[in-house]
């Protein structure tokens, strides 16, 4: 006997992105803002000065991504048990990705999901993490493989909070900047190049310009079945290098700004790019200080790391190809020995 489940309700997960500074808001149900010390710190005060709810309540949670695990988890989900929070309560995550993705799971399990607001505030939350709906944690086992697809009502992107983000972490946005750039848009890069990020009028244009890019992508492929996956170029490199790491030498922009050089590298190797259009990428990665070496230990122990990402079956590895700049190949067609001479280029004897 087959039962058959006909499944073909469609839910509406659309959502707005607002690019302008916070307005004042009132929530007229149980609120939790999830943050951590040191965004609490520096912006807590300026939010609360906008933000009302029928109840308010903070969570704060240790900060780093070695922090983003099932114990920080924990800790959300014990807080909002302890203070009842029902199916109309809502989460605000209020920090940067690691916030964004902590807060974004805890809510799309407790009670089987919940509302939840994104406040980005880092350059890479703005323009990358907030939006979209992926959300996760980390494990002994790798990065993001615990996590789920789960949709904010809506992100609120205020550069107000960017005035105090540290050098470092304002190059890891760029490197997604530029991710987005390599990936989809052509003109964009070509803005990169010539632009200085740190003019604020000329930022926000930047921002704005990812953000619509990204937007633009998980519109057409919500749940990364296709297109999407190309949104990870730099990442298949990058997750092993900030696993192998331990998420304490590189920011996560970082790590897929070296990423991106050795997918760049592989590209070339492959005829696919031009060395000028990888050097070009390279060039802009390095005006902002941003890493694009890295000495692997271990070419095979790095090469077996990439079956542990989800793109990644028992056989078959995906690799997120730059074809020029403004386009990319998505393809489980590398042969090994050619990615392997690609990561013996940054292998420590090399
Ligand atoms: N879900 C997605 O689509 C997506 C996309 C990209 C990255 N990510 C994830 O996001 C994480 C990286 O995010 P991130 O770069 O924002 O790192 P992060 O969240 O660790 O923030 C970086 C540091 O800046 C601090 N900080 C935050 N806002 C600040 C401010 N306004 N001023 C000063 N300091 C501030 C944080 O406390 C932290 O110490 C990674 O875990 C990555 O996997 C997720
Ligand atoms: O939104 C996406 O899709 C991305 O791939 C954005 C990435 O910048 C982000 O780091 C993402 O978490 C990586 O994807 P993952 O599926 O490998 O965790
Ligand atoms: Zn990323």
């Amino acid at each position: 006997m087959q039962v058959h489940i006909p499944l073909k309700q469609v839910v509406d997960n659309s959502y707005s992105i607002t690019i302008d500074s916070l307005k004042p808001v009132h929530f007229d149900t149980k609120v939790a803002i999830v943050t951590n010390p040191k965004v609490a710190g520096l912006h807590l005060a300026y939010l609360l000065s906008k933000i009302t709810a029928k109840e308010l309540y903070i969570i704060t949670v240790p900060d780093g991504e070695e922090y983003k695990n099932q114990d920080s988890i924990n800790i959300i989900l014990e807080s909002l048990f302890n203070h009842k929070f029902n199916r109309n309560s809502l989460l605000i995550a209020f920090g940067g990705g690691v916030i964004g993705d902590m807060t974004g799971y805890a809510s799309s399990i407790y009670q089987r999901g919940i509302d939840f607001v994104q406040i980005p505030t880092t350059l890479l939350s703005q323009t990358d993490a907030s939006v979209g709906g992926k959300t996760g944690m980390n494990n002994s086992y790798g990065k993001n493989l615990i996590g789920a697809f789960h949709q904010p009502k809506s992100v609120y992107i205020d550069s107000h909070f960017l005035s105090t983000l540290p050098e470092r972490e304002f190059g890891a946005g760029v490197a997604e900047i530029v991710k987005m750039a390599v990936t989809f848009n052509k003109t964009f890069f070509n803005f990169l190049q010539t632009a200085d990020l740190k003019d604020p009028i000329i930022l926000q244009e930047a921002i704005k310009q990812a953000v619509q890019t990204k937007a633009d992508v998980v519109a057409q492929d919500e749940k990364e079945k296709g297109l999407r996956a190309a949104l990870n170029y730099g990442h298949t490199f990058g997750h092993v290098i900030e696993n192998e790491t331990k998420y304490k030498k590189y920011l996560h922009g970082e790590a897929v700004a070296i990423g991106m050089v050795m997918a760049n590298n592989t590209s070339v190797k492959m005829g696919l790019m031009s060395e000028d259009e990888a050097k070009s990428i390279k060039d802009l990665l390095q005006k902002y200080s941003l890493p694009v070496s890295y000495e692997i230990e271990d070419i095979n122990s790095f090469y077996e790391t990439f079956f542990l990402d989800k793109k990644s079956s028992d056989s078959t590895i995906t690799f997120i190809l730059p074809l020029s700049i403004g386009g990319v190949k998505i393809t489980d067609e590398c042969d090994k020995e050619l990615v392997l001479s690609v990561l013996k280029d940054f292998g420590i004897d090399s």
